[in-house]
């Protein structure tokens, strides 16, 4: 396209401009404000809306003359020149001073003074050119966009980042608008307010008749092609996939799907659909962005930057089709570019600066109205203006405002929406909107205010997205096999592990010796068997073998200490030189054995406790083995053995076993704690690669709703998560053999309702985190409180009295009891502990699960 495409609508008719009457010294009062003079009838068509009606010129008029016009157009120029008005302020002086020469002008304040001579004396012009229309809430609703009072700001209420200051815009249906602006400057924000995903602190938006997010407004939804600023594509789908996807998302067939992408082939210039994504270039990538974007023919069309990595031929071709799809009229296409010479062919450009838009005009009008050749020029005059005119905007809009008030009706809202000038929200954006008379506009929605029926509110789910969102999701799974893999993988290794090392007695456990009833004819013990026969410290240590302990022989008592104090023995063990003869008078006598026997016949023991679990264990098998030598020997003097046992029975347990191990008690926790967190963690790294890749924010803005994005998730996640839950549990009872004396069906149906909260949990997470960094903080930093807390290391009995009220709220502490009831008592749903754990899961899956909606509804951006 060689030249700018002729503005549609307007016949060639010079575009009329609103220009202001500022002060030039904010301390000098401002005189009272001349009238405004607006014509009384429609304005010329100017604006490129290809389907406006050309409205005849004006006469001049008085603004008290003015006819009120049925309310159809906002503000309208007069292509006629008003009459002229005296400046109402000192500004206007410093125009009558530039008329006269520079002969004013001095000082360093030169340029600052020239520029406002000159604005001041573009204002007095086009001025003239004011007249004013009648807006409602009906008007607005028939352009493409309508934003009015805008307002956005991110950061803290101390330090805010003022993005939107009371910006307005509109963009007609039917034309090309370019968004211009400096990097930073809002142009996103501002676009993702308009397609639903932000909202405004204040402001109204109104998007093809609409309100953004609002029943039947279509927005977000498929009368919307959005291009984000970032890729937002699956890198690991084909060219093909990548917009079957999005044709399906927006209800087209896979026959229309594969005819569209033929044409975006050949039209866009790209590989052959087969080829990957990752695969091509950067701006191929971006051209397969936009045909995304293009695939379902959409009424708008929002792109955030879509030329970006394009060759020069490319984009021209690119916005040659452009052009021609807005040229019937009812296709309108809003684009930001860092190329501003590009944006010539659009029909209306806004420029965007301190959260306002300096012009709102057409390309053509704004380089003749500012007489400059380029429109880097007319950005950087008008950004000057900007500047000086923060100094007195105050009296600047007062003189601006009083100048076109009209007499309006309370519920036409006019001068606070006039967009563009100056940085101060007055432009004529929208001289020519076709006229339609209410209710005769069929792509208009519903009003607001329609009730709901109840069919209405029950379609939250469509089959149609469903079936795109399963396609998606399973082939981005099977796409990334590595992760794959790692999910199937993970469990049998995290269970094996558990099983493997959790659980068995220490083995090889160093004891060091000090026997001084060896001597230098006897330093080996011999074994012997007979009625306190041979030495009976090598008697004891004969059976202290059969445990498992190495035991190292030491000269003395010192040297065995000496041992256990540099780690080399968990225990010294002392037999006096007359072990054996204080043992059998202590044994022979009872209660006559003097004090020297039962000191002598004592083994003496100092012992390593820095090991609870090795500690208690060697302790334990001590005294067991006492208990076995004592009963040897009185088994070999005729005696019967029981006598050596301390007098307590143990009988057999009702649940579980006489000697049970840590393992087995751990097991139902650990099984639990695996299956909760494999679970979080590959719902909520699938959530987050989403996010981050922006295509959470582009499946949203296509009409998909947090529902069936959650759905989808939960089907497709839920599979992999039966898979998970299967091999921890077959590797768990069969394989390593954890006791289970209950029933498989109840422990399974537990194990995946825990797996589902995992996920859950991961959705929320996912969902509420800004960052992939807080998001892994949060999971991780989950993992240590439900491990402490919900009595998968510890009895809860033996918390600090607060945490175990805590600890009976945690998700997995009633869940972790149920199943330790059900594996090692055998019980069922009958009793409170069991049937406690499945009501526990299941509020927590449906606080996790609300949460997450609530969150992916109301959280945007
Ligand atoms: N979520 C957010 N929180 C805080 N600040 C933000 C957030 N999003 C954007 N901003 C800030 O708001 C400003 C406007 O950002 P925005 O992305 O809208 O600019 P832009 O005009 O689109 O820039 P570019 O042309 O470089 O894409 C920037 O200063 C940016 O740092």
């Amino acid at each position: 396209m060689s030249s700018p495409p002729p503005t549609p609508g307007s016949g060639g008719d010079p575009l009329p401009t609103i220009s202001l009457a500022v002060d030039q010294q904010q301390q000098q009062p401002a005189p009272e404000p001349a009238p405004a003079a607006p014509a009384p009838g429609p304005a010329p068509a100017s604006s490129p809306t290809p389907a406006s009606t050309p409205a005849p010129s004006a006469p001049p008029a008085p603004a008290e003359a003015a006819a009120p016009l049925p309310p159809v157009e906002e503000t309208a120029p007069s292509s006629a020149p008003a009459a002229p008005q005296a400046p109402p302020s000192a500004a206007a002086a410093a125009v009558d001073d530039a008329e006269q020469g520079p002969s004013a002008m001095h000082g360093e304040d030169n340029l600052a003074l020239e520029l406002e001579m000159e604005e001041a004396l573009a204002l007095r012009e086009r001025r003239r050119q004011l007249v004013q229309r009648q807006s409602s809430v009906w008007t607005r609703r028939q352009h493409a966009i309508c934003v009015r009072r805008a307002h956005k700001r991110y950061g803290t209420k101390d330090q805010p980042l003022v993005i939107l200051d009371g910006l307005n815009m509109t963009v007609p249906k039917g034309v090309i608008y370019g968004l211009l602006g400096a990097s930073g400057c809002g142009k996103t924000t501002l676009l993702s307010c308009i397609v639903g995903r932000r909202r405004l602190d204040s402001g109204e938006i109104w998007v093809l008749g609409g309100r953004p997010g609002s029943r039947g407004s279509g927005v977000p939804g498929p009368r919307i092609g959005y291009m984000p600023q970032d890729l937002a594509l699956y890198q690991e789908f084909t060219i093909r996939e990548t917009l079957l996807y999005f044709g399906w998302v927006n209800y087209m067939t896979t026959k229309e799907i594969d005819v569209k992408i033929e044409f975006l082939l050949n039209f866009l210039m790209l590989p052959p659909g087969n080829r990957m994504v990752n695969t091509l270039s950067g701006g191929q990538k971006r051209r397969v962005s936009f045909a995304a974007a293009l695939i379902h023919d959409p009424e708008l069309l929002i792109l955030d930057e879509p030329t970006v990595g394009v060759d020069p031929l490319l984009r021209q071709n690119i916005w040659n089709h452009l052009v021609q799809i807005t040229k019937g009229g009812n296709k309108t296409v809003i684009i930001t570019t860092h190329y501003i010479d590009e944006t010539r062919q659009a029909h209306t450009i806004a420029l965007m600066r301190g959260g306002k838009f300096l012009a709102e005009e057409s390309p053509t009008d704004l380089l003749r109205t500012h007489n400059s050749d380029s429109l880097e020029e007319v950005f950087l005059k008008l950004s000057k203006i900007q500047n000086i005119g923060k100094r007195r905007r105050s009296s600047f809009m007062q003189e601006v405002m009083s100048d076109v008030q009209v007499e309006e009706p309370v519920s036409y809202d006019v001068n606070s929406e006039i967009s563009g000038e100056y940085g101060d929200n007055v432009s004529l954006s929208n001289r020519d909107v076709e006229i339609h008379t209410p209710g005769e506009r069929t792509d208009i929605p519903p009003e607001e205010n329609q009730p709901v029926t109840c069919s209405e509110r029950m379609k939250i789910i469509s089959p149609q997205k469903m079936k795109a969102l399963l396609y998606k999701n399973f082939l981005w799974l099977i796409r990334n096999y590595g992760l794959l893999a790692i999910i199937a993988l993970l469990p049998i290794f995290e269970t094996a592990l558990y099983c493997l090392a959790i659980g068995p007695d220490p083995q090889n456990l160093h004891i060091a010796i000090a026997n001084y009833e060896l001597n230098d004819t006897l330093d080996e013990c011999v074994d012997s068997h007979g009625c306190f026969d041979g030495i009976l410290s090598c008697r004891y240590l004969q059976h202290l073998r059969k445990r498992p302990f190495i035991l190292d022989k030491y000269a003395s008592e010192d040297d065995a200490l000496y041992a256990v104090k540099r780690g080399h023995a968990w225990a010294a063990l002392t037999f006096a030189a007359n072990y054996s003869d204080s043992l059998f008078e202590r044994m022979a006598d009872g209660r006559a054995a003097s004090p020297e026997a039962v000191d002598f016949g004592s083994v003496q023991v100092t012992m390593d406790m820095s090991n609870q679990h090795i500690g208690q264990m060697m302790k334990k098998d001590m005294l067991l083995t006492f208990q076995d030598f004592a009963g040897d020997i009185l088994t070999s003097c005729n005696y019967s053995a029981q006598a050596a046992n301390v007098p307590i029975r143990f009988n057999t347990p009702v649940f579980g076993s006489i000697n049970p191990n840590f393992r087995d008690f751990a097991a139902p926790g650990v099984i639990l704690t695996i299956i909760f967190f494999l679970c979080l963690g590959q719902t909520g790294l699938t959530m987050m690669i989403e996010r981050t890749d922006g295509m959470l924010e582009r499946c949203l803005v296509s009409g998909i709703t947090p529902v069936e994005i959650l759905m989808s998730h939960v089907i497709v996640q839920f599979c992999l998560m039966v898979l998970q839950v299967a091999a921890v549990l077959v590797f768990s009872f069969p394989i390593f053999g954890v006791p289970n004396s209950g029933s498989v069906f109840w422990l399974t149906v537990l194990c995946l309702l825990t797996g589902f909260c995992g996920m859950c949990y991961g959705f929320f997470i996912s969902v509420f985190c800004d960052s992939e960094r807080s998001a892994s903080y949060i999971g991780l930093g989950s993992f240590v409180p439900v491990v402490m807390l919900c009595g998968i290391i510890w009895p809860v009995e033996g918390m600090h009295y607060i945490l175990r009220y805590l600890s009976v709220v945690m998700p997995l502490t009633q869940t972790v009891e149920s199943l330790r009831t059900i594996i090692t008592r055998g019980k069922g749903m009958d009793i409170p502990i069991v049937y406690h754990g499945y009501i526990s899961i299941f509020v927590w899956i449906t606080i996790f699960l609300g949460a997450s909606v609530l969150t992916l509804k109301f959280k945007k951006g």
